[in-house]
């Protein structure tokens, strides 16, 4: 059994992966912790979501003696937090021995010069970075396996990474164009004009800037073309993808390259039929589906999944388990 705290719980991420643990007979959970001056500190998680009952744990804020009492009872510990606090605090955790699951965007990047450009913050803990492994569940077991720093990825690139890294082989200078489309529960929990009710419609944002293009980039090796866009429904993700393969490849070759996961039960593959958001909504499933034009050797992939399980807390709980090899 492992004691797991997770700090930043009373986010859409966090609380995800508290039902998570708390449903899961090898985990147990140390505490569940927001900032110290958070409205929510005191309150019973069940009070802010009415869905989790079962859940009797209460909401503390993370003080310097909760942190303390995290260092000596918990074996891991989850930030469903902001990037730049997650920065912090996963160094602090690190240091003291616990295996850290970061949520935010703070350790996804080897590159220490990618942060200021991309989160607006200088990455001021190179030593921990430099343990830092990508948690792309079905691609880095080993190195989830090996290191205490594990960065869980976006949900973007979890879509598009999972559609597109089987091709590598027969990817070319043509740069994969990834048009994705999120549900509102993606910004999180916080009021922000642009999240409220009557403002959200269909419409693409960050174009040609969104953090997500260089994170797909660096993990898959090969530039893309990145276009987010926020829908007016509040899970899930589809990203539709358009590339040209090499030429001379095969229907054939493709099949055999998405074979790949064939032993991981949370990724399907469809050829010539394509998956919907309400497929893999509240689930910790990836649905990928594919078309090929071998006259022009372009290829259509989309690939669906809910943005805060397999986008951040149930490929967070996959990274867990990997870990501890439960
Ligand atoms: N939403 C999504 O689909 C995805 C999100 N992510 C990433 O996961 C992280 C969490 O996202 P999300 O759940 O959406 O965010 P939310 O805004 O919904 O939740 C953030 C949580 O962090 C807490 N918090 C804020 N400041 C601190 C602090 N200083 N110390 C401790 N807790 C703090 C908040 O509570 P309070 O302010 O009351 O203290 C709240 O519990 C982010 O980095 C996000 O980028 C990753 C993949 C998908
Ligand atoms: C709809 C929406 O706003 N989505 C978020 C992405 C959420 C996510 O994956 O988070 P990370 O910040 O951890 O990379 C965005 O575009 O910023």
């Amino acid at each position: 059994m492992k004691n797991i705290a997770i700090i930043g719980a009373s986010g859409y991420t966090g609380a995800q992966i508290t039902a998570l643990i708390d449903n899961d007979t090898s985990l147990s959970i140390q505490g569940l912790y927001v900032s110290e001056n958070s409205l929510d500190k005191g309150k019973a998680l069940a009070e802010l979501y009415p869905a989790y009952q079962q859940i009797k744990l209460s909401l503390s804020p993370l003080t310097a003696d909760a942190k303390q009492s995290i260092v000596e009872e918990a074996d891991g510990v989850v930030l469903a937090t902001d990037h730049a606090v997650s920065l912090e605090l996963a160094a602090y955790f690190y240091k003291q021995g616990l295996a850290v699951f970061d949520l935010s965007g703070a350790y996804r990047f080897a590159d220490i010069e990618q942060y200021p450009k991309w989160y607006g913050f200088e990455h001021t803990q190179q030593d921990v970075l430099a343990e830092a492994v990508y948690g792309l569940a079905e691609w880095n077991h080993q190195q989830i396996a090996g290191s205490k720093m594990i960065a869980v990825p976006g949900c973007y690139p979890t879509a598009s990474l999972t559609a597109l890294k089987p091709l590598t082989p027969y990817l070319t200078d043509a740069y994969p164009v990834i048009n994705a489309v999120s549900g509102v529960t993606g910004a999180g929990r916080k009021a922000q004009l642009h999240t409220s009710f009557c403002e959200v419609s269909l419409t693409p944002y960050g174009v040609l800037g969104h953090r997500h293009q260089p994170e797909i980039a660096t993990h898959l090796g090969q530039e893309v073309i990145f276009t987010p866009h926020l829908g007016n429904f509040k899970r899930g993700i589809l990203a539709t993808i358009t590339v040209q393969l090499a030429k001379g490849t095969t229907e054939a070759d493709i099949a055999k390259a998405y074979q790949v996961y064939n032993d991981s039960p949370l990724v399907s593959v469809l050829q010539n039929q394509f998956p919907k958001v309400d497929d893999v909504v509240n689930t910790p499933n990836c649905i990928v589906g594919w078309k090929y034009d071998s006259q022009s050797n372009y290829l259509v992939v989309a690939s669906a999944i809910d943005n805060l399980m397999k986008g951040a807390a149930s490929q967070g709980l996959q990274c867990i388990k990997i870990h501890f090899g439960l």
